[in-house]
């Protein structure tokens, strides 16, 4: 499987058929730490990352939405204190796309990079 992490997201069409869930399970194995959930009706992806306080929960949450604006694709981020929600789905097409995968795996390469 191609390194998701240094995959860019493509254009998606609100034409295209969402993931199925047998190719979303194949694809979360790629991406250890985040789970499938369904909210409202629509797949998403979904990791809680934790901080040592608010402002590092905002940092990340502010890393991670310049990468979204990099790529075009955005997430619903909750931040608390001492904790960040990311949840990923195509909004266009009401699921998963592989976009959201890549952004899972841009996403914990944020994590790690804040870490160091
Ligand atoms: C016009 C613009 O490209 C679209 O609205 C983009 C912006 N960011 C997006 N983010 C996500 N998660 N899903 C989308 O369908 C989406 N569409």
């Amino acid at each position: 499987m191609a390194d998701l992490a240094h995959s860019h997201c493509v254009p998606c069409r609100s034409s295209e058929p969402a993931l199925s869930a047998a190719a979303s399970t194949e694809l979360l194995k790629a991406v250890p730490g985040w789970t499938l959930v369904e909210r409202e009706g629509i797949a998403r992806l979904e990791r809680r990352y934790a901080f040592g306080n608010f402002l590092e929960a905002l940092d990340f949450t502010n890393r991670v939405g310049r990468e979204a604006q990099d790529e075009d694709h955005h997430p619903a981020l909750l931040t608390e204190w001492g904790a960040v929600t990311v949840s990923w789905w195509t909004h266009n097409i009401g699921g998963l796309h592989r976009n959201d995968f890549i952004m899972a795996a841009r996403t914990d390469a944020v994590a790690l990079a804040a870490q160091g």
